[in-house]
């Protein structure tokens, strides 16, 4: 049975590039975004993997990382449901300021902080309990079933509402997750076992 997890960050957006806190807003991704997502694609595909589902959050730059890797599988008509519960982050008051700009005036541990804490939210954003609070609900609620029941899922979201997944589906600590970094377009691959914890995990890095 295969009971499959594929989570995959968005491919390189026009704020990534720009070195700006994104969270809600919704740039595009650029031409190296494209080509990570087309490469995520033909990875999982050489990979033997076929999907039975996929998920994404409400913004373009997952939403368009998911169809070119679908293009790339040939799964273009793949039923995908889209949900705001997958969304990055909300970084609040930082969102759309450049991440050099912020470290100057809060200091580089600070932001830090805000960045990659399990619990100290940026200033009227959430911190990664936040995210997780409305991601791992959703994962269990509505992905999870998925899997158990032998299916090959694709999840393409953002670096911290995956954070927020990977340090449940690992049972990392909120220090352990400090120092966890995910690549963009980079597939990550869960194999589930009966009882839903991870027996294998996988990075299709190139
Ligand atoms: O929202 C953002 O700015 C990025 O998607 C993730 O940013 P971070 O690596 O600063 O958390």
């Amino acid at each position: 049975m295969s009971r499959t997890l594929v989570l995959v960050r968005h491919g390189q957006s026009e704020w990534n590039l720009k070195n700006l806190f994104t969270g809600w807003r919704d740039p595009d991704l650029t031409e190296t975004g494209v080509a990570e997502a087309r490469a995520a694609g033909q990875r999982l595909k050489a990979a033997g993997l076929t999907f039975d589902i996929a998920f994404t959050s409400v913004l373009s730059r997952a939403q368009r990382t998911l169809s070119l890797l679908l293009e790339e599988q040939g799964q273009t008509d793949l039923e995908t449901i889209r949900d705001a519960a997958l969304n990055e982050r909300d970084y609040g008051d930082l969102s759309g300021l450049n991440k050099d700009d912020a470290r100057a005036k809060w200091g580089e541990d600070q932001v830090h902080i805000w960045r990659r804490s399990y619990d100290v939210p940026p200033p009227g954003g959430e911190s990664l309990r936040d995210t997780g609070a409305r991601v791992w609900p959703y994962y269990i609620h509505r992905i999870q079933p998925h899997v158990l029941r032998g299916e090959t899922v694709v999840v393409a979201a953002h670096g911290n509402s995956l954070r927020a997944l990977v340090m449940a589906l690992e049972g990392l600590t909120g220090e352990e997750i400090v120092a966890r970094e995910l690549a963009t377009g980079v597939p990550i691959i869960y194999r589930l076992n009966a009882d839903s914890t991870v027996a294998e995990k996988t990075v299709l890095d190139a």
